[in-house]
């Protein structure tokens, strides 16, 4: 696992050599400016960490020209015009295709507005020694960097080869509506690609007959309820009974519906994992942010939220200061939850201090739909992850880092643009 988040000093005198270059001083070898667009390479190292005033007007124009010919361009640590702790643009800025940060990641870079001047973050490990390095980082206050070769290392739960189907993850599936059907498929896909020995649905007859053209072996819960469930936004009237599942998602695709208190109240009993995603978090939205926080941290058992930042920013208005890392590890510590929170840079914080961090992303696979992949896959996990007894918020980390591993790997295929099905379709070809 990577570290990074640690602002190294750098003396000044180091940068002053070179923008002599455009400032009169004495470097010989330049004496103007580059044309930009001719064909090379640039080597940006010009000002690194810890910059906060806009660039110098000669560079502003030149950072400016550059990226209206999209000159290509390769940062060293900190493309120059960018504050690395926010990670905003402090003006013209020199937008680089790869971005060689020395021997820590920091934070800003992995910053949704950097992302664009940083292009292909790179570490350079110049030999700090980790002692050194152990020195200057503050564990318990900085989230941990991970790529997907950190995979190898993540926890994996391994159910004994003597378990049957119940015992290898009994999952419950609360998803779908009539007007988002398909939500449910892709939540089951994503499930089914976990490996979790059961997963049953609760779900009205119109969408279990979406589902189960793809996944006959997929139970349904509500098969047998007279009257069926509805086919609006889901609602129960009594939920199936719990203790015979290892893990409950509850949300993608279900639709708007009132949080109702009474109707929770099995949900917040129930001793097993809840993961709760997309309309899931939005019903208990509903509530003020301090009884949502009071019902999480009532909950009996484990739980793990999935949300978009939108989705964040409903359930926890007031976790609003920091970047995403921060903002997550923030509601996780306050609500007694795991928060894995989507983006570009996702993060996953727990209630114990724990925060991880991706500093890979796939934009050409976020489509609508990716992440009722994610959660299904991350309950499927969890689900074995209790049946074996070994439960632990690295799961959900090597959970979204195999979801990434399977869209980057489809990316790397030649499929520019993959499907959220195709997704899940590796997913559960990785697994194998
Ligand atoms: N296959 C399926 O069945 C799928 C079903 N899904 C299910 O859909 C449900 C809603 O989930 P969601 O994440 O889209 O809702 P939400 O949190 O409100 O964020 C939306 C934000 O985006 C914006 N926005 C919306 N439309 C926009 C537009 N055309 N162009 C631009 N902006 C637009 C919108 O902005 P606003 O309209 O408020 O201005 C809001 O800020 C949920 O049940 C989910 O599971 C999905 O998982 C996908 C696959
Ligand atoms: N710019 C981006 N680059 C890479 N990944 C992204 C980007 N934006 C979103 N994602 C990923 O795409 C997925 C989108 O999930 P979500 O917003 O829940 O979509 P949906 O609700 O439509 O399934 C998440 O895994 C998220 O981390």
């Amino acid at each position: 696992m990577w570290r990074f988040g640690v602002r190294l000093p750098v003396t000044s005198r180091l940068l002053l050599p070179i923008y002599s270059t455009w400032t009169g001083w004495t470097c010989p070898a330049c004496r103007s400016p580059p044309p930009p667009g001719q064909g090379q390479l640039w080597i940006d190292a010009l000002f690194g960490l810890g910059q906060s005033r806009p660039l110098p007007a000669p560079l502003a124009a030149l950072a400016h020209e550059a990226r209206l010919a999209g000159q290509c361009i390769w940062a060293v640590d900190v493309p120059s015009g960018l504050d690395d702790h926010h990670g905003r643009p402090l003006g013209a800025c020199f937008y680089s295709q790869r971005t060689f940060c020395l021997g820590l990641y920091k934070r800003g870079l992995l910053q949704s507005d950097a992302l664009a001047a940083v292009g292909q973050l790179e570490r350079l490990d110049f030999g700090v020694p980790n002692w050194v390095l152990d020195m200057v980082q503050q564990p318990e206050s900085l989230p941990r960097g991970v790529t997907t070769a950190d995979r190898t290392t993540a926890p994996w739960p391994e159910p004994p080869s003597a378990a049957d189907k119940y015992g290898r993850g009994r999952l419950l599936l609360l998803a779908g509506s009539q007007r988002y059907p398909g939500a449910a498929v892709l939540a089951t896909a994503g499930a089914d690609a976990s490996g979790a020995g059961a997963v049953t649905l609760y779900v009205g007859p119109d969408v279990a007959r979406r589902v189960s053209d793809g996944y006959p072996h997929v139970l349904n819960a509500a098969a047998a309820l007279s009257p069926p469930l509805e086919s609006g936004p889901l609602v129960w009237r009594q939920l199936p009974d719990l203790t015979r599942h290892d893990a409950v998602l509850l949300g993608p695709g279900m639709d708007y519906a009132p949080f109702v208190a009474h109707a929770w109240e099995p949900l917040q009993k129930f001793a097993g994992l809840l993961v709760l995603d997309a309309d899931g978090l939005n019903r208990l939205a509903a509530t003020p942010e301090s009884e949502a926080v009071a019902w999480l941290q009532g909950r009996c058992g484990p739980t793990w939220i999935t949300p978009h930042i939108r989705e964040f920013d409903r359930l926890f208005p007031n976790c609003c200061h920091g970047d995403h890392a921060e903002r997550a590890a923030a509601a996780a510590r306050a609500a007694g939850i795991t928060v894995l929170l989507k983006g570009p840079r996702t993060a996953v914080a727990a209630a114990d201090g724990r925060c991880w961090q991706l500093l890979e992303g796939v934009p050409t696979a976020a489509r609508a739909g990716l992440g009722d992949v994610l959660a299904g896959f991350a309950a499927g996990r969890g689900a074995m992850a209790v049946a074996t007894g070994d439960l632990d918020h690295g799961q959900l980390v090597r959970a979204a880092l195999d979801h990434l591993h399977a869209a980057r790997q489809l990316v790397e295929g030649g499929w520019r643009q993959p499907s959220p099905p195709m997704v899940a379709e590796h997913l559960r070809q990785q697994g194998e």
